[in-house]
């Protein structure tokens, strides 16, 4: 027996999801440009749950039961109040929060298909309104109760900041939303999906995914980006500092994939993004700085750009606080993780891998008076 460092090449599950070949992503089928440039997120939160496009009136029903349940119980709210506000990571509240969605659940342990598709739309709903109503409280102001009549990008902004986001606004923030939805058996949908192999409730799964999604070498590199390009501030200063890691053999943050060999294909939305939003908003540099980092690290290290990289500078550019960038990611993605809970429950086997034993051979027991 011998093993395979990171479980790299592993095919580990079979599923009707979403599928990386040669550097193209689907979902369900469909090229993530294609859902990127029309779809709406909750349309795709639909295709991943049903592995079809929904209908106009299906889709209508999937928004109103989002809408219905977005609300969380008030003692969530008061227990954020009690948090050391000015530390706490949201990652690590959000990992809590959602821990508690599931306490509060009465259906929480209730493992029919139409009881786990219930708690799935309640989580999704409410996913959003945590890391809106948390970001309000540690400024000391209260939580903004979703608007019915808005989707589910623009209730995000308008929960966050208390305003009614602009159409371009929306528009970036929903794709956003599109591009991070799924992405095969990345690390934290791995995770949700031994979690829920035992047998755990979709509470557990989601919880465990928002562990693993929160390391910087998953979906905390999208922070990782921003404070990269705070640090090194201007333009004229990307080329010694992007000089300085590379020469030190320090990972940029943002670059490389397990899968991807040419380039994310979901990278190339976000930086067209990126370029118009950092316009508008007159930090143009902000791009500008991103491009030169990306075409330093292609150049030297051949490495394309992942997801996280131009994420970074198109949700700065929505007046979004650093810390909520991979938070976000999860808000996005708990429609993926759902989607493959709802899979390995319906066609569910314990996920049980072996370990090569590198350790010691036998060795005889000595009292502790001994050793
Ligand atoms: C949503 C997402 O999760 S996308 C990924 C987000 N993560 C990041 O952006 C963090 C930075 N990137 C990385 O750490 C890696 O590229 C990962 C984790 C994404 C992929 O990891 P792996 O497939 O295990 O690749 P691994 O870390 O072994 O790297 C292979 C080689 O490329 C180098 N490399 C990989 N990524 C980077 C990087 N971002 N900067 C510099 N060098 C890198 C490694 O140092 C290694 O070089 P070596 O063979 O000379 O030792
Ligand atoms: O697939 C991966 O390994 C990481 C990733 O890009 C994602 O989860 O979106």
């Amino acid at each position: 027996m011998s093993a395979t460092k990171g479980l790299e090449g592993i095919v580990a599950a079979e599923s009707k999801i979403s599928s990386i070949i040669d550097d193209t992503l689907t979902y369900v089928g469909y090229d993530i440009d294609d859902l990127a440039d029309n779809a709406t997120f909750e349309e795709v939160i639909y295709l991943l749950w049903h592995t079809r496009l929904p209908k106009q009136d299906e889709l209508a029903e999937l928004k109103q039961q989002l809408a219905d349940n977005m609300a969380i119980p008030q003692a969530i709210i008061d227990q954020f109040k009690t948090y050391p506000l000015a530390t706490v990571h949201p990652m690590a509240v959000l990992r809590t929060a959602v821990s508690l969605l599931g306490v509060f659940d009465d259906e929480a342990d209730v493992m029919t298909p139409e009881a786990n598709y219930r708690k799935a739309i309640r989580l999704q709903a409410k996913i959003a309104t945590v890391v809106t109503a948390f970001s309000r409280i540690r400024k000391g102001l209260e939580p903004v109760a979703p608007k019915p009549e808005l989707g589910y990008a623009a209730n995000f902004l308008y929960m966050l900041k208390g305003v009614e986001p602009a159409e371009i606004e929306v528009e970036a923030f929903n794709k956003a939303l599109v591009l991070h939805a799924d992405h095969e058996l990345n690390a934290s949908t791995f995770t949700a999906r031994v979690c829920v192999a035992t047998l755990s409730d979709v509470y557990s799964g989601v919880t465990a995914a928002i562990g693993a999604l929160k390391g910087p070498l998953h979906g905390g590199a999208n922070e990782q980006v921003m404070n990269m390009l705070t640090e090194i501030g201007s333009l004229d200063n990307v080329e010694a500092w992007v000089q300085n890691k590379l020469d030190n053999k320090e990972k940029i943050m943002g670059f490389g994939h397990r899968v991807y060999r040419k380039g994310d294909p979901r990278a190339p939305h976000l930086r067209v993004m990126s370029e118009k939003l950092t316009k508008l908003t007159g930090k143009p540099e902000l791009y500008e700085m991103s491009v030169k980092i990306h075409d330093m690290i292609v150049e030297q290290k051949n490495l394309p750009a992942n997801v996280d990289f131009f994420s970074a500078s198109v949700y700065d550019s929505l007046g979004i606080d650093h810390d909520l960038f991979t938070p976000i990611f999860a808000v996005s993605r708990t429609s993926g993780w759902v989607a493959h809970i709802l899979e390995q429950y319906a066609n569910n086997r314990l996920i049980r891998p072996r370990a090569e034993y590198v350790g010691p051979g036998m060795q005889k027991y000595v009292p502790i008076s001994e050793r």
